[in-house]
């Protein structure tokens, strides 16, 4: 008898944990979904168009996040759902114009601004906010001290040795002309330039024609930290699991550990140095004192999140927008002749190019904006969350805690902003008839508002500056296996390979 009650008593209770189970699971999943449907049909989003699919879940923004199809996917969405669009169950996307740019990203008087999604942005390796990551009062600080280093007049200081970097980057590709060999020199000299305001020491990658270990290892960081992002939105697994199980795998563990003392290391130096000609850190330290005392402006931890921060955002970036120039030009002739012909009448050497006589070439400035608008750095939308009680961006009420973001490349992919948006067209900056219904003011590649780019200006000098300094002493073709460059995935910024070239110099 009890031989044969106890297995069933067993087979029983057993039947009615998993029955249980079974029913709190289905209950779960029902309210999941229900939910799902509600929101995507019923809830304050739900007026908002974009394909049903993004509304009812995050799994095709992962997707093309992970994918590098932000690029793509996007803009295609824009054109068809037009100026707003859902592109995940809470997150809007917006066309730019004047208004909308300022609405999301601007000051906004007497009224909480819209914080920035802090999920998007990658934790410097000391975990001490530098900038990107910091908020509120502690972002104000630091920024006050930081903005000192990229005033008018520190950044005057510093055209002797802007024009250093072009002259070396002039012989640089003077030899590789020589030899008739291919170059993509334009984006190294854009990180030895920040190693050398950073740091006061370069990191003679022009010297050497390559990238140090340490750039390669940022860099392919990025494209690693834009999947985990993916994985991320999913909601399956936290932030913190997932640093914590990145932790673990040596290989990042090390990294990492590279990057971080890479920094520490370098900031250490040139804190303890004095440079014979004052830096951007001389600056820094200026305004926010001595790191090492007590009452410093910012703490030593801060100093090397900053660092840090400068030898990503302000690298890159302008790298970025150099090659695309340059790519553009070399695919639409008429006007690199034109440019050069401009730049040949107006310098005779690297000598006579000044920050401010550069600035009044307004050719150049229109090729260089033409050329970011083509092919902006920060191709994507940087998120930021509609704040208690909601705010209003263009006609458009959002509610509170939603996503925003303006996406930049579909917006200068617009016709409706750009005519011909899909043509290198440097007129349209020139005022020609022909773009006068253009939205210039559709055009902030370096965002607005109080966490807009602090970098602008040095980026636009050494933009201008290095550009004329290679169009003025070489003739520059395309490569073939470059032809199609400008194809390319974008993870946060976009997978650029090497733009080849070859140069013939026309100056001595
Ligand atoms: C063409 C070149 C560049 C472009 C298009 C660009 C674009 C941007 C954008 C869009 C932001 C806003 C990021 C956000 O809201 O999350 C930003 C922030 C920033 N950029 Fe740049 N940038 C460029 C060059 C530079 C350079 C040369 C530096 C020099 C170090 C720099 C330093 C910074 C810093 C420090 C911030 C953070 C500002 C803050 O949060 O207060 N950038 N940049």
């Amino acid at each position: 008898m009890t031989f044969v009650q106890v297995p069933l008593i067993g087979f029983l209770h057993h039947a009615n944990i998993f029955s249980i189970a079974l029913t709190i699971l289905s209950l779960y999943i029902v309210s999941l979904v229900a939910s799902r449907v509600y929101n995507a049909y019923l809830g304050p989003l739900s007026r908002f168009p974009g394909p049903k699919s993004r509304a009812l879940t995050v799994w095709p923004l992962a997707r093309s996040t992970w994918n590098g199809a932000d690029n793509t996917d996007v803009p295609n969405l824009h054109k068809q759902y037009g100026k707003v669009v859902r592109i995940a169950p809470n997150q809007l996307s917006f066309l730019g114009d004047g208004k909308t740019f300022k609405d999301i990203y601007g000051f906004r008087h007497n009224q909480t601004e819209a914080k920035k999604e802090t999920r998007f942005y990658a934790r410097p390796a000391n975990r001490a906010p530098g900038l990107f990551t910091a908020d509120g009062s502690t972002h104000s600080r630091q920024r006050k001290i930081v903005s000192h280093a990229f005033s008018d007049k520190a950044l005057k200081e510093q055209e002797s040795m802007l024009q250093l970097w072009a002259k070396k980057l002039r012989s640089k590709l003077a030899e590789q002309a020589t030899r008739r060999e291919q170059t993509d020199m334009l984006k190294i000299t854009t990180f030895d330039i920040m190693a050398d305001f950073t740091f006061a020491e370069p990191l003679h990658m022009l010297d050497n024609s390559e990238y140090v270990s340490w750039v390669k290892t940022i860099f392919g960081g990025i494209k690693f930290g834009t999947r985990l992002r993916a994985i991320r939105m999913l909601g399956i697994i936290s932030r913190s699991a997932l640093e914590k199980i990145r932790s673990y795998v040596p290989s990042l563990r090390k990294k990492s550990m590279q990057h971080l003392k890479y920094i520490t290391d370098r900031i250490d130096r040139r804190l303890a140095k004095t440079p014979d000609r004052p830096d951007l850190w001389s600056r820094i330290l200026e305004k926010g004192g001595d790191p090492r005392s007590t009452d410093a402006g910012l703490s030593l931890q801060e100093h090397y999140s900053i660092a840090s921060l400068f030898m990503v955002a302000g690298t890159e970036t302008t790298a970025t927008a150099l090659s695309g120039t340059m790519y553009y030009l070399l695919k639409n002739p008429e006007y690199m002749i034109k440019l050069q012909h401009e730049l040949r009448s107006a310098f005779s050497s690297i000598d006579d190019m000044h920050l401010d006589s550069l600035a009044r070439v307004p050719f150049l400035e229109a090729v260089l904006k033409e050329g970011i608008r083509m092919y902006p750095p920060v191709p994507i939308g940087l998120p930021r969350v509609s704040p208690p009680g909601g705010m209003t961006v263009g006609e458009h009420f959002v509610p509170e805690g939603t996503v925003v973001a303006v996406h930049q490349l579909s917006t200068y992919r617009q016709e409706d902003n750009f005519k011909h948006a899909y043509e290198f067209k440097p007129e349209r900056w020139l005022g020609d008839l022909e773009f006068k219904d253009d939205r210039l003011d559709a055009f902030e590649p370096f965002s607005v508002g109080p966490r807009n780019c602090l970098g602008k200006n040095l980026a636009w000098h050494e933009m201008r500056l290095l550009l004329s300094a290679v169009l003025l002493h070489f003739d520059v073709e395309l490569c073939k296996e470059s032809k199609d460059w400008a194809d390319q995935k974008v993870y946060t910024l976009w997978e650029k390979p090497a733009l080849m070239c070859k140069l013939t110099s026309v100056k001595a």
